[in-house]
């Protein structure tokens, strides 16, 4: 039935206002106006069609980005479109692009480790697209390891240039997103050699390709990675490999805001930590920790409404079947996905501003934030991106059968985010940075220095290590303190074990090693402790419309409970609780999915995702879901013909042959 809203009951149950929902998941009034707007635009605009994204060949599916990006361009700069608009088309139109890398990475690499000289000379090209660029860190040989990177600059004091280099098989360049096909220029990591010394990686900008006819230079060799995960997916993206064959670039082409090489050949370093030529890392990942509350809500968005729309079993005396969202299996899988998605955007928030300050610090020679910016991006991108790739997949599974068909929206969302665990940072490696950040706090603690930040509960260590949880009923776990007090305790518990642990080994790094899955679990209990306190934080806020604060209390709850559900060892191992106050704490989140239950399909409402957005006939607003699915199943391919290409020459000489054999 066209134009019925099927989930219109589900809506009127809800019992808050959706609309003041939209403005605190948008982060204001403004910001939901644009995001609406734009999101609109995009919808309407048939060049922006990406319904049949996953039966498109390889070079179509490249071809047709290419051309989207194009017609995004000539409708950011026809209706000059400001920053935050451009962005948010980008993010409705919903396909991974070169202009990512170069908005993203390229840009963000010159602003963050040029000279102003620099910026005044590259800024303005990239910015009107005269040049498109890309990063080019990772090897095929080294992508974790930074440090381990083999390609060479080396200074011709001659000539007043660097010779780039790729003097092995695995310091090709590898992966790099926009270098396959498009980028004219890159940054490019690559060891600095002055007079035979090796002064570790720096960066540098390069040329790649003819601004006349898109022909690799001299000396280049550059090109696609192939295939990856997935159909449709991630397969808009040029990811590249590229090999220097002594490349001369001018000297001022190395981004010389960290370092700098005068005429002479003399290596200086400035007063700025070497740490910021990893600095864009720390950008994107912050980046990479907003986006993931976008992925897992159009996710949860999508398996809710179908959640509430599908009905399996319980029919009494003929009558209808029982809503399966109203299983409290289903609502054990499914809320906390939810709780999750609003959990992620406040902490995204939260980063944020954590980034903007340590970016504003940085220009005023503070650099004493960047440590606590290094790990709480590092740390947070993998707790959020690992739980979003988990999450998505989960709710696959919770839409049954249809989750696993494309039109559902779910596996190209998987096999497009889940290289989000790797890229920017393998999560494990991020994790033990952070780990490292958490050893040392805990070594210092003896010392006098204050803890600040995110580990200023360290800074109470002795009384974390003797607490007891004060829980005697299952409403007690609904107190912020009381939730606070449980993840501070458990979270420094077990990294003093570790710190503890590592004393035990005559060498700190082999310590480090050997220890070094009991410190990602650690580093993981801190970044669960940041997530959750940030919520709280944000439920401190004045936040009117009525009912919203309510249903933000629940869905702060259900986060924190679901993780101390999930996460019961560490905190009866701890003894952090005991078992009788985990098995109240069981209780209380039974109670709250309860809660939450009428207000699911509002809550999901709130994100305000089109249905060109979602992707999704499983989510669609109206849930209208059988004729929908049921009419998409007609325009696959196969389709085409009732009788399949094929049939003459595979399927009848094998019917004919059975025919043979059965009258023999
Ligand atoms: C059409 C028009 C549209 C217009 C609008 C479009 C808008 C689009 C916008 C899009 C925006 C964003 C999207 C972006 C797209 C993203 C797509 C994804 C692309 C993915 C790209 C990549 O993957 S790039 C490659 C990333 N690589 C990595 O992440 C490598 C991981 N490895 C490392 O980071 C490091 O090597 C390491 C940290 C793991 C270890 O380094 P190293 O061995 O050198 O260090 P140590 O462990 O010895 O540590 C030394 C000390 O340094 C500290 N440290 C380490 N890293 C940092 C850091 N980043 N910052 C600060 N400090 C750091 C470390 O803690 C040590 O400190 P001490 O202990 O005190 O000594
Ligand atoms: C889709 C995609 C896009 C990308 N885009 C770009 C780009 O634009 N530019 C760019 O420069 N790069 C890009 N990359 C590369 C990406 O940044 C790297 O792949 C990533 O940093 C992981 O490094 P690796 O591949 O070397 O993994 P490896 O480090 O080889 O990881 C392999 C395994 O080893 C483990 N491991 C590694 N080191 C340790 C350790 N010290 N302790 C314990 N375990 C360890 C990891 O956990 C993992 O399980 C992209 C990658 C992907 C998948």
């Amino acid at each position: 039935m066209e134009g019925v809203d099927h989930l219109a009951s589900e809506r009127s149950r809800a019992q808050f206002d959706v609309e003041e929902m939209k403005v605190v998941w948008a982060g204001s009034r403004h910001a939901l106006e644009v995001s609406d707007r734009i999101s609109r635009l995009v919808a309407s605009d048939p060049a922006f069609r990406k319904d049949n994204r996953t039966s498109l060949s390889r070079k179509e599916l490249f071809k047709n980005t290419l051309r989207k990006t194009a017609h995004a361009w000539k409708r950011i700069t026809e209706l000059r479109l400001s920053e935050e608009e451009a962005s948010r088309l980008r993010f409705y139109v919903d396909e991974p692009a070169f202009t990512d890398l170069h908005w993203g990475m390229f840009i963000p690499a010159i602003k963050g480790q040029g000279t102003e000289e620099q910026l005044q000379k590259w800024l303005p090209l990239a910015y009107k697209m005269q040049i498109i660029g890309c990063y080019a860190q990772t090897e095929l040989g080294h992508g974790s390891n930074v440090q381990g990177l083999e390609t060479t600059a080396t200074f011709d004091p001659q000539t007043d240039e660097f010779i780039i280099h790729s003097p092995t098989l695995t310091s090709s360049k590898w992966w790099p997103g926009g270098l396959g096909k498009v980028s004219t220029h890159a940054v490019i990591y690559a060891r600095l050699i002055i007079d035979g010394k090796d002064y570790g990686v720096n960066g540098f900008i390069v040329q790649l390709r003819s601004m006349d006819d898109h022909l690799p230079l001299p000396g280049i060799t550059v090109g696609d990675i192939g295939m990856k995960f997935g159909s449709g997916a991630y397969n808009t993206m040029d990811n590249g490999v590229l090999r220097f064959d002594h490349v001369r670039i001018p000297r001022d082409q190395m981004l010389m805001r960290v370092s700098q090489v005068t005429r002479e050949g003399k290596f200086v370093q400035s007063n700025v930590p070497r740490q910021l030529v990893y600095g864009t890392m720390v950008y994107v990942r912050q980046t990479i920790v907003a986006d993931a509350s976008c992925a897992l809500s159009r996710a949860v968005c999508i398996a809710t409404r179908y959640s509430a729309v599908r009905r399996q079993f319980g029919s009494q005396n003929g009558g209808v079947e029982t809503q399966v969202i109203d299983y409290k299996t289903q609502q054990s899988r499914l809320f906390p996905l939810l709780a999750s998605a609003y959990a992620f955007r406040f902490v995204g928030e939260w980063l944020k501003w954590l980034y903007t300050d340590v970016t504003q610090r940085l220009q005023a020679n503070d650099f004493s934030t960047l440590p606590e910016a290094h790990a709480c991006t590092a740390g947070l991108k993998s707790l959020t991106t690992s739980a979003t790739a988990d999450g998505i997949e989960e709710c696959r599974k919770l839409c049954g059968g249809h989750g696993y068909l494309c039109s559902s929206g779910l596996p190209e969302l998987f096999a497009v985010y889940v290289p989000a665990c790797t890229y920017e940072g393998d999560n494990i490696v991020l994790l033990l940075q952070v780990a490292r950040f958490l050893m040392k706090t805990v070594s210092q603690l003896g010392s006098g220095k204050k803890p600040v930040g995110t580990t200023a509960y360290m800074g109470r260590v002795d009384q974390l290590m003797q607490c007891h949880c004060a829980v005697q009923r299952a409403e007690d776990w609904l107190k912020p303190s009381v939730i606070l007090e449980a993840f501070e305790a458990r979270s420094a518990r077990m990294s003093v074990a570790c710190a503890q642990n590592l004393t035990n080994f005559a060498n700190p790094e082999e310590g480090f090693l050997e220890l070094s899955a009991d410190l990602t679990e650690a580093a993981v209990a801190h970044c669960q402790l940041i997530v959750v306190s940030k919520f709280i934080e944000k439920l401190k806020q004045d936040i009117p419309g009525k009912g919203v604060k309510e249903q933000l209390e629940i869905l702060c709850n259900i986060y924190a409970l679901f993780l101390l559900h999930k996460h019961l060892g560490d905190f009866l191992k701890t003894g952090c609780i005991s078992p009788k106050q985990a098995s109240l704490a069981n209780d209380q989140l039974r109670s709250l999915y309860s809660q939450a239950r009428p207000n699911a399909i509002a809550l999901v409402d709130a994100f305000d995702y089109t249905d060109h957005f979602l992707g999704s006939v499983l989510g669609r607003y109206d849930g209208n879901v059988y004729p929908k699915l049921y009419e998409e199943a007609w325009k696959d391919p196969l389709n085409d013909s009732v009788v399949p290409d094929g049939y003459q020459e595979y399927i009848r000489p094998m019917l004919k042959q059975q025919l043979r054999n059965a009258r023999l």
